[in-house]
């Protein structure tokens, strides 16, 4: 047995999985967040937008087809615990390289299964989103809430983003992407449209960037709070009226904080495969796959040159920005999303085209 205790004593109780002998001296409070996709638990188990985080499933069984490497959305996991009803080992995936088990065992990731994660979720809509801390006594967890704060104060960006510059190869112009934590399909769809990509760590400077002439700019999706980021902002700030820019999730966030707005932390956040979105340039409305815990102020916006171009359907909150000046676009959502929605792909067109036509004006074809 072991359990998920909260900061009030209340206790959700399971049975271990995954990596637990490795991790036992690390007890933390983590925020735990729950994700309402019937699929896809590879690849947000791999979403570096989940460190730091403990992720409740609410779909009841996990780990039917196994775990296939190619899906991983970046080679390595964050994710500090990971909380599931049933626990499947996948036994009728005949191509699975392994199980959901063995991954989280060979990276460290805490599991917990027979959770009575509908239980758990309502809790978490009623409060909010809490820190919980996943331990083998209950004992051990209330008297974790007397004593103990988390101890690292490193932005989970710095625990997440590559540690160097890398290029990937492509015959047509240079992309620079700003590392948060970026999701592998937002690279891949960057390379499906033949851009050579330059990835930069969080903590690069604008001259950096700008050293190597990019034409446009990709700033990722990435974990944590936007806000606790002010050179981050700063970075964002020198580069976003310079060159083409599309801002995913982070990136979206990031780009609303340099030009002036504010962002906020929503009461339990937008996790799953079917949240929608209305695109107010358009009138069209989309389902979206989403991962977030803050979202951009919508009335922070005013002066800031940035327009409110998506809303979400169910809340109303901001999904999506478009400059009135630069050609610079966000979205609070994933329109590389996978294993999808992937209606929102056009969002990559868009900046294509942004590129090709900024790039035109200045000359450099
Ligand atoms: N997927 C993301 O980039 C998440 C952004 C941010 N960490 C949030 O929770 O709102």
């Amino acid at each position: 047995m072991a359990y998920l205790v909260f900061m009030d004593g209340t206790t959700f109780e399971g049975e271990t999985f995954g990596a637990w002998e490795k991790c036992s001296s690390s007890l933390a409070a983590r925020e735990v967040v729950f994700n309402t996709s019937m699929s896809g638990y590879q690849e947000m188990i791999t979403d570096l937008s989940y460190a730091g985080q403990i992720l409740v499933l609410t779909q009841p069984q996990i780990g039917n087809y196994g775990w296939h490497h190619e899906e991983n959305e970046a080679d390595k996991t964050r994710l500090q615990g990971l909380i599931v009803r049933e626990l499947s080992q996948g036994e009728g995936s005949l191509h699975a390289e392994g199980s959901l088990e063995d991954y989280c065992q060979q990276h460290d990731v805490r599991g917990l299964k027979g959770v009575d994660t509908r239980a758990l979720t309502r809790y978490l809509r009623e409060f909010g989103t809490l820190p919980g801390v996943l331990t083998e006594t209950r004992e051990e967890g209330l008297d974790f809430w007397q004593k103990q704060k988390d101890s690292s104060n490193e932005h989970w960006v710095y625990r997440s983003t590559v540690k160097e510059v890398y290029e990937i190869p492509g015959s047509g112009p240079l992309i620079a992407l700003l590392d948060f934590g970026a999701k592998r399909n937002i690279l891949r769809s960057l390379q499906q449209r033949g851009y050579r990509i330059m990835v930069f760590p969080a903590g690069s400077t604008a001259e950096e960037v700008l050293r190597q002439r990019p034409r446009g700019l990709v700033l990722s999706n990435g974990p944590g709070d936007p806000s606790e980021l002010p050179e981050v902002v700063d970075v964002v700030r020198q580069l976003y009226d310079k060159l083409p820019v599309l801002g995913i999730c982070l990136g979206h966030q990031l780009l609303a904080l340099a030009a002036g707005g504010e962002t906020y932390k929503l009461p339990y956040g937008h996790r799953g495969g079917n949240h929608p979105v209305l695109d107010l340039r358009t009138g069209k409305a989309t389902m979206t796959s989403q991962n977030h815990g803050y979202a951009v102020r919508e009335d922070s916006l005013k002066g800031s040159g940035f327009e409110v171009a998506m809303r979400n359907l169910n809340d109303g909150t901001v999904e999506g920005m478009e400059h009135t000046t630069y050609p610079v676009i966000s979205v609070q959502f994933h329109p590389e999303g996978a294993p999808g929605p992937e209606e929102n792909s056009e969002i990559f067109n868009h900046f294509t085209k942004m590129v090709d036509e900024n790039s035109l004006r200045k000359g450099r074809r």
